[in-house]
């Protein structure tokens, strides 16, 4: 897609901390907009003002920020089409709800949630589905007078044409029909005069241009609502993408309300930005060919980013995954995006030794903990070792590690100097040569090259593993 006029948008309710689901969606209409050379745009949809606040404004704004996912337009950014955020809109919506009524595509209603109610349990007793009866749909203006006399305050229905079918063309589903007799006149305007969704999320999207939404399915059934509203308010209609809910490990929908795993919780735990894109970027939307497991930068992700390339397969949030993401992410990692995680080091580290041990080791870490932990292995106290670790130990026997303590001096922290060295004291080589080596230096038979470790390693620090090492395999022969 090449067409200037892409526009598109991340529409959340500022109601909790953003999620996996949330992002992706976020993501997705960045790419969609970016892969098109088009704008992105981001919404505050909070007319739920119970539970809306301008805390989690700011918060999923430092969310998307730190994922690099700016927008063009939007609270902060600015635009043409603003206020950005509906609670400032009301005059905007007035205008729209007066329109419908003037053409009577609208109309009060009294109903009462307990008749509402009553209503949808007679309408279930005899198996049809509930859905608003049409109650106040023909009133007369004295039945109207007589209602408002007695203090009813009437919500705004949008009168759904009769025997029509709404069909459009899902960017992820292919082509949808809705019968509009399935569809009762639905509620516009709340009681309380508080705009519903389906009403003020489509007013925007035309109002500000929106061209292509992308969403969660869960949105998929207010779709042709939305689109009757839109004819019937002679404004543009976006074309629509409904994308599957991600799940969490229990297989139920990652949601605000069920306190699903938060993108500012990612971020404390040290999963990196590029981990995160990459891993959503993929679920729910195949990349062929080499980038298929490439780490790719946004505007990478974007060259590729197709909507043919959305797909339905569930989308399970798997951390396995994420894990492997980041793995690549921290190999690629440039120097300042590592910076912070220098800091949960030992305080008598010079800066020099901090870097130096983060270049050592850094294809075989994950998280910031990770690099404390091999900031204690070389320059503090070995964790009790694996059984593994004293196997290899136990194997090499006390001879090899005497040979290597005689050596260590003359080695003066060149690992390929104590290695040659002790092959020769002892004639091991290969593997029992250094697996011996790595397991009394390090407690581990796995990790990271160990040249530059060894070199980082305080001389002190070095002689007492390996008179460990040599403790233990005197004591437990094996
Ligand atoms: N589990 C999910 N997987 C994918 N997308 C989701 C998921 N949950 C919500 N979304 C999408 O995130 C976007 C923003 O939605 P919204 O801010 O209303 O969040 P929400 O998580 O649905 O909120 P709440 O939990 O309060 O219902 C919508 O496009 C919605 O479809
Ligand atoms: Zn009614």
């Amino acid at each position: 897609m090449t067409n200037k006029t892409v526009k598109t948008r991340f529409a959340p309710s500022p109601t909790g901390r953003m999620h996996l689901g949330n992002l992706r969606t976020a993501l997705f209409n960045a790419l969609l907009a970016r892969s098109a050379g088009g704008a992105f745009l981001l919404r505050m949809e909070d007319t739920d003002q119970a539970r809306s606040s301008e805390a989690h404004a700011r918060a999923l704004m430092a969310d998307l920020r730190w994922m690099g996912l700016d927008w063009d337009e939007g609270p902060e950014a600015g635009g043409d089409a603003g206020p950005y955020a509906q609670s400032g809109r009301g005059e905007v919506y007035q205008r729209y709800y007066d329109q419908l009524v003037a053409a009577d595509l609208a109309y009060p209603c009294y109903c009462t949630e307990r008749e509402l109610e009553l209503s949808r349990k007679a309408q279930r007793a005899s198996g049809k589905p509930p859905r608003y009866a049409g109650t106040c749909a023909h009133l007369t203006t004295e039945e109207r007078a007589r209602r408002e006399a007695e203090g009813r305050k009437p919500t705004l229905r949008f009168r759904v044409p009769a025997e029509q079918t709404v069909t459009f063309q899902d960017l992820v589903r292919g082509e949808q029909r809705f019968p509009t007799e399935e569809i009762g006149d639905f509620i516009i305007r709340r009681a309380d005069g508080t705009s519903a969704f389906f009403f003020c999320n489509a007013v925007d999207d035309a109002l500000m241009g929106v061209t292509h939404v992308l969403r969660g399915e869960d949105h998929l059934t207010n779709t042709p609502r939305q689109l009757m509203l839109l004819e019937a308010l002679g404004l543009p209609q976006p074309t629509y993408g409904h994308i599957n809910l991600i799940t969490g490990e229990d297989g139920a929908p990652l949601s605000k309300r069920n306190g699903s795993l938060s993108v500012e919780e990612l971020r404390e735990a040290g999963w990196l930005p590029g981990a995160v894109l990459n891993y959503l970027a993929r679920l729910g939307h195949h990349y062929t060919g080499e980038v298929e497991s490439q780490l790719l930068d946004l505007q990478g992700l974007a060259d590729h980013f197709t909507t043919d390339a959305l797909g339905r397969a569930p989308a399970r949030f798997d951390r396995h995954q994420l894990t492997h993401w980041q793995q690549l992410a921290v190999h690629k990692a440039d120097d300042p995006t590592l910076a912070p995680w220098l800091e949960q080091l030992p305080d008598n580290l010079s800066a020099d030794q901090r870097r130096a041990l983060l270049a050592a080791v850094r294809d075989n870490i994950a998280f910031p903990a990770d690099l404390a932990a091999w900031g204690r292995r070389v320059f503090g106290e070995l964790p009790e070792p694996e059984e593994a670790t004293q196997d290899v130990i136990r194997e090499a026997g006390p001879q090899f590690y005497a040979a290597a303590l005689d050596e260590l001096d003359t080695a003066g922290g060149d690992f390929s100097a104590l290695a040659k060295a002790v092959r020769k004291a002892t004639g091991a080589k290969g593997k029992g040569l250094f697996m011996p080596l790595r397991a009394a230096l390090t407690g581990l038979c796995r990790g990271p090259e160990l040249g530059p470790v060894f070199a980082l390693m305080p001389a002190e620090v070095a002689r007492r593993r390996l008179e460990q090492a040599r403790e233990l395999a005197t004591a437990n022969p094996s």
